[in-house]
């Protein structure tokens, strides 16, 4: 299967950690799409998918699937061990509700910061910003890593007591925070620590190279 992304962009990463920890790089070839060209937005990309965002993972069938989530689900369907979207009926609620919360409250409000209240991907790409708003989800973002850090308090992993998808999502949202600099509160330290765990891991650290001998 084919995988079309950029090597450093928070959300390809998501794919890129799920793919590296369940071991299927083997089965997995890159393709680069150029979004401060904007590639994707182009309509021989828009066929493949709608909303114009990466990654997308082309099945070997030709079917297109894009939406983290989604490519994650279908990545834990393929495979065994280990299962990063749970594997009772409540793990996967929890875990699914965890990771979108972590999209909502972090991940896609710095995104909206970047493209709205820095130069994003450029003024050819950006071509409506809204700086206030941008400013605003910042804030969200700022509030959401408070709320990240309160749950890492009393636990060891976002979802409860073992890595999963919801884990991979505030990762996500921490690697696009340090993209624009926007640092942890200070106060955020159990946040802080599970983030130094967090990027121990070869498929976090490996996760441009997806190399998988540990560097
Ligand atoms: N909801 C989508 C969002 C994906 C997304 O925003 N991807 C970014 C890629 S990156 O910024 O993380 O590298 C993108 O395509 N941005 C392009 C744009 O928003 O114009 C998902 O979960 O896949």
């Amino acid at each position: 299967m084919k995988i079309l992304d950029f090597p450093t962009g928070p959300y390809p990463a998501r794919i890129r950690i799920a793919i590296a920890e369940k071991g299927l790089q083997s089965r997995v070839q890159f393709e680069t799409v150029d979004l401060y060209k904007g590639e994707h937005k182009q309509p021989a990309f828009l066929a493949k998918n709608y909303s114009g965002t990466l990654p997308v993972l082309e099945m070997d069938d030709g079917t297109f699937l894009a939406e983290c989530t989604a490519i994650t689900e279908y990545l834990d369907a393929l495979d065994g061990e280990p299962i990063l979207t749970g594997v009772t009926a409540r793990e996967k609620g929890l875990i699914h509700m965890m990771s979108k919360r972590a999209e909502l409250e972090l991940l896609d409000a710095v995104s909206v910061y970047f493209h709205h209240a820095t130069p994003g991907l450029g003024p050819d790409v950006e071509i409506y910003q809204n700086p206030e708003w941008g400013l605003r989800q910042r804030d969200k973002a700022l509030r959401g890593m408070r709320y990240f850090d309160s749950l890492l308090r009393d636990r060891a992993f976002i979802a409860g007591d073992r890595f999963s998808m919801a884990d991979i999502t505030v990762i996500g949202g921490l690697i696009f925070s340090n993209i624009v600099k926007l640092a942890l509160p200070q106060d955020c330290e159990a946040l802080a620590a599970w983030w130094v765990g967090m990027q121990a891991r070869p498929s976090v650290r490996n996760r441009v190279t997806m190399s998988d001998k540990p560097r």
